[in-house]
């Protein structure tokens, strides 16, 4: 049998809520429904945000504490639903979840990436899918300063996968000029890496946390480990199906 490709899919929160304040379930539907579908050809591991999303739901918390805080709080409250909502809709599609929490912290020591790649490993070749987010109770990290981009990039480069799909909420990286002039326009094919940072403006969406910036960054780590990186618009249904196939517009880089 030939051996499948290995797919880093990093969702982020605007893709999960398709830009509203709810957590979609058409847009899990969706993402189960292409994995299912790519089954016999590649194999999935995900790293979802939209834990402090799937609360803000529910529950609205009062605190006199710092408001990183109360985002900690409120991934705690959300992560188990979040789970809870793959687990469902992918359970319909034939597919098998599992939960990982991890830590920035745990890219630098080296008994924890042996662990995080042996588990993983043991997962995927039980037909389970990983759903990776970050440990936000122990971590400020990426609540303060970055986001589940970087993460995703670590992640994908210790499991060393064929492809990182990072789907946001823009038909991938826009030029600078283009946003400029209400008509944004996506670079479809990255010449000069170095070149696609003075791309990036200084804005992100409602709900995301590091905007273009990070993904940049992400896509640095990628590069450096010789992984491929697409940036999809995660709110299109079929993303993944139709950039295989080439019927979008979406960033690459090699
Ligand atoms: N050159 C660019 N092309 C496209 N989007 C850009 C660019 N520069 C900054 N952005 C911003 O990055 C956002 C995506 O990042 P982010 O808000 O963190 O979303 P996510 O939740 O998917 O991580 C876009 O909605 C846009 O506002
Ligand atoms: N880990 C947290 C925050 C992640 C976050 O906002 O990231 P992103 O949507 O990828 O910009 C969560 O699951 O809500």
């Amino acid at each position: 049998m030939q051996k499948k490709k290995r797919i880093l899919l990093k969702v982020g929160s605007n893709t999960l809520t398709k830009e509203t304040n709810n957590i979609s379930r058409g847009k899990i539907e969706d993402i189960a429904n292409q994995i299912a579908k790519l089954k016999d050809s590649c194999e999935f591991v995900i790293v979802s945000s939209g834990a402090i999303a799937v609360a803000k739901q529910f529950v609205k918390l009062e605190s006199k504490h710092e408001e990183v805080f109360v985002k900690q709080a409120l991934a705690s409250i959300g992560q188990p639903h979040l789970i809870r909502i793959y687990q469902e809709i992918f359970r319909e599609y034939g597919l098998l979840t599992s939960q990982c929490l991890l830590s920035y912290s745990d890219f630098e020591k080296q008994e924890s990436k042996t662990n995080i790649v042996n588990t993983i490993n043991v997962l995927v070749s039980n037909n389970y899918i990983p759903i990776i987010n970050e440990n936000d109770t122990v971590a400020t990290d990426e609540i303060k300063f970055g986001d589940n981009d970087k993460l995703a990039a670590l992640t994908a480069s210790l499991l060393e996968v064929d492809l990182l799909v990072i789907a946001t909420n823009t038909d991938g990286i826009y030029t600078k000029e283009s946003i400029k002039n209400n008509a944004p326009k996506t670079i479809e094919i990255v010449s000069n890496f170095e070149d696609l940072r003075k791309e990036v403006v200084n804005s992100k969406s409602s709900l995301g946390t590091g905007g273009m910036e990070s993904k940049i960054e992400a896509v640095a780590v990628a590069k450096k480990a010789n992984i491929e990186t697409w940036i999809v618009n995660g709110l299109k249904d079929n993303f993944i199906t139709n950039a295989f196939e080439n019927k979008i517009p979406f960033t690459k880089i090699k």
